[in-house]
């Protein structure tokens, strides 16, 4: 078999094996393309919060993206967990380098147990080296807040927003609306134009990695040649069809099921 896509993540590892690059490997291999990934930081997680957090050096990440890169090219690339300043521009560099297409940007800052995943003094190389790079960027409601300078609570403010995020930065953006109150609709604006992709929220405690699993899930489907519009549709049902599978493990917010259609 010859006419496989491939697929990259750069991300952090979580040992939980529910967000960052597990997650992403994951939901890459059963969204049907190969996955390879470049290892950012490595974090002591479980479902219930973050114990500690080492970066990989910037020197090891251009070592990982050169390995990746001369030889297998990635169709498409998801970004999670960056870190730090060094880091973002050791990816950035390299994205640039060997002309990466078919970039996501999961602009991840702080874990839903509240741990910091990006440092204070990264956030200004996320927003100038990365965000330029990316087709599309996904905050949550709270990186959605910080990129756009408001608050959101409720769908006008999510559209507001989301025009705001993507007049200043120049970007394709889906705001999730994941933790706002009543469902789980999220939000792109692309180009002057809006788009609603709406779901019911399912009532599973469970949602360790659902940004992860979508934007992971988005690059997939780019790498298969669907435009961004069917990547966020098809990420969407598969992202919800994770969480209604209802798996229930750990003692806190626990991980989804990506391997629900095989064993069904
Ligand atoms: N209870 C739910 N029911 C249905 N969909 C949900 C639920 N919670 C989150 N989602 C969906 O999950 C996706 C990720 O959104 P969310 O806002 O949770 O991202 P996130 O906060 O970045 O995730 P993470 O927990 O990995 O940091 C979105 O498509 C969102 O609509
Ligand atoms: C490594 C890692 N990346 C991203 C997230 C956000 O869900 C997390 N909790 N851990």
């Amino acid at each position: 078999m010859n006419d496989m896509k491939t697929c990259l993540t750069i991300a952090g590892s979580d040992s939980s094996g529910g967000a960052g690059i597990q997650a992403d490997l994951k939901t890459m291999t059963v969204n049907g393309v190969y996955a390879m990934s470049v290892i950012t930081a490595l974090t002591a997680q479980n479902t219930q919060g973050v114990t500690g957090i080492v970066d990989v050096t910037p020197e090891f990440i251009r070592d990982q993206m050169d390995a990746v890169f001369t030889d297998i090219y990635p169709d498409a690339i998801k970004i999670g967990m960056v870190s730090s300043p060094e880091i973002v521009e050791a990816i950035a560099r390299s994205l640039e380098k060997y002309d990466a297409k078919n970039i996501v940007l999961d602009p991840v800052m702080v874990a839903t147990s509240g741990a910091k995943l990006l440092k204070e003094e990264a956030m200004d190389s996320l927003i100038n080296r990365l965000i330029p790079l990316a087709d599309v960027i996904t905050p949550n409601i709270p990186e959605g807040e910080i990129l756009s300078g408001m608050e959101i609570k409720n769908e006008d403010e999510m559209l507001k927003a989301a025009e705001v995020i993507g007049e200043k930065y120049a970007c394709a953006v889906l705001l999730k609306g994941g933790h706002s109150i009543n469902d789980a609709n999220d939000l792109l604006y692309k180009d002057g134009k809006f788009k609603w992709y709406r779901t019911e929220r399912i009532n599973n405690p469970n949602t360790h990695g659902t940004g992860c699993t979508l934007s992971s899930a988005i690059a997939a489907n780019l790498a298969k040649g669907n435009d961004l519009d069917e990547a966020i549709a098809n990420a969407k049902d598969y992202l919800t069809g994770a969480l209604r599978a209802g798996l229930d493990l750990g003692k806190g917010s626990g991980p989804l099921m990506h391997n629900y259609k095989i064993l069904k």
